[in-house]
């Protein structure tokens, strides 16, 4: 236990910070030393999640940069938009490296940040030095960062499905559609009048349409690698089940492919990131084949009818969405193997 690296997560109580003490509790190379709340500091973490009794038998601590340092070395800031813009700074000043788990340093630009955020954004300084960890597109940056900022939910299911396509210019940037739709726990513990049982249960309705604040996000990775500004049209929908995403993507190919064709642009282009699998021919993922797991499973069906492709990308919002990609981070950061602590099987059914 004492050669491990120490890790503290402020925000332990919401749902992304909980699956990050699950996932770290499995963890060969880390331990989580500081359970941290704003609100319920000096109780046992425990009283509010029995599911944790045992596990971890500590009390919550409360938000202080020095007192954090003297028991972690790296923290997770799993708190709303808003928290780690401010908090982040001071973290890293005590001598910390910071992976945050929010949208604050995710949009390179301030004032795009303001407009679909609605908030005060981080300083330019910050957000010119936090890495965007979207680790099979940019993992050589992660190795080593300081500050990581974990990519969005639904981005990260949206971006995984269009990347390799869009880098190899196989679909026009111009057509990009994508119909999202996320299980309950994507927004958070907190209770709401859209999201309480008797709103959702039996139920599937869109939300935020063309004002998700994850569609800047998405057209800043697009954009740079397509080297041309793409906009995209992206609607989520809220679906009546606890974890999962499923991205349907929709573009015109640029000339006549297959789905043998696309399967093998995807598995040469994720050759080496085992966190991605693409299915073969005619057989399409579901979120259930990811879910409790950092896997993203992708899967194409061209229509040669009409030059479209269609990509399903499925994840699991709370891994490969939030606590999984961020630990898969933390590995990159320290130079550790990705899969470490994540190498399990998804729970099915
Ligand atoms: N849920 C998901 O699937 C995903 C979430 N995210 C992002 O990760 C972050 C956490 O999400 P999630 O865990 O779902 O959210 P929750 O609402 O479940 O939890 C957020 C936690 O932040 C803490 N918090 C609230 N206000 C403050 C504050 N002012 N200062 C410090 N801590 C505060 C709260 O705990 P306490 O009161 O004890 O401090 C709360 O438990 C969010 O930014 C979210 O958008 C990203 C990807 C996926
Ligand atoms: C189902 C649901 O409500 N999902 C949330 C995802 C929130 C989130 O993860 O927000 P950031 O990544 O921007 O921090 C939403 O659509 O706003």
């Amino acid at each position: 236990m004492g050669s491990k690296l120490k890790v503290a997560i402020v925000g332990s109580t919401g749902y992304g910070g909980v699956e990050l003490i699950r996932l770290l509790e499995a963890h060969p190379l880390a331990e989580v030393t500081s359970v941290i709340s704003s609100s319920s500091a000096g109780t046992p973490i425990a009283e509010g999640f029995p599911h944790l009794s045992e596990i971890r038998t500590d009390l919550l601590d409360g938000i202080d940069p020095a007192a954090i340092k003297a028991k972690a070395d790296v923290v997770f800031t799993a708190t709303p938009a808003g928290v780690a813009s401010k908090l982040a700074p001071q973290l890293l000043e005590a001598g910390l490296k910071v992976i945050d788990l929010s949208g604050d340093f995710r949009l390179k630009s301030p004032e795009v940040y303001e407009q679909w955020y609605k908030k005060e954004p981080a300083a330019e300084h910050d957000l010119q030095r936090a890495v965007f960890g979207l680790a099979e597109v940019y993992g050589d940056q992660v190795k080593g960062a300081e500050l990581i900022s974990n990519p969005g939910c639904y981005p990260t299911a949206t971006l995984l499905g269009l990347v390799p396509a869009l880098a190899a210019g196989w679909i026009d940037p111009s057509t990009i559609i994508v119909d999202a739709k996320s299980g309950v726990s994507g927004a958070g513990r907190g209770a709401s009048l859209g999201t309480h049982y008797s709103e959702l249960n039996e139920n599937f309705k869109a939300y935020k349409l063309n004002k998700h604040q994850h569609i800047p996000e998405i057209e800043q990775v697009l954009t740079d690698v397509a080297g041309r500004e793409v906009t995209a049209t992206f609607t989520t929908h809220l679906v009546p089940m606890t974890r999962g995403i499923m991205a349907t993507i929709y573009a015109s190919l640029t000339e006549s492919r297959t789905d043998r064709d696309l399967i093998g642009l995807y598995r040469d282009y994720y050759h080496g990131r085992p966190f991605v699998r693409v299915r073969n021919e005619g057989i399409w993922p579901a979120t259930k084949e990811v879910s409790g797991s950092n896997y993203c499973d992708i899967g194409f069906a061209v229509d040669s009818r009409t030059g479209r492709v269609t990509i399903i990308s499925v994840i699991d919002n709370l891994v490969k969405g939030a606590a999984g990609q961020a630990i898969q981070n933390l590995n990159l950061m320290m130079g550790w193997d990705e899969l470490t602590g994540l190498n399990f099987v998804p729970v099915y059914p």
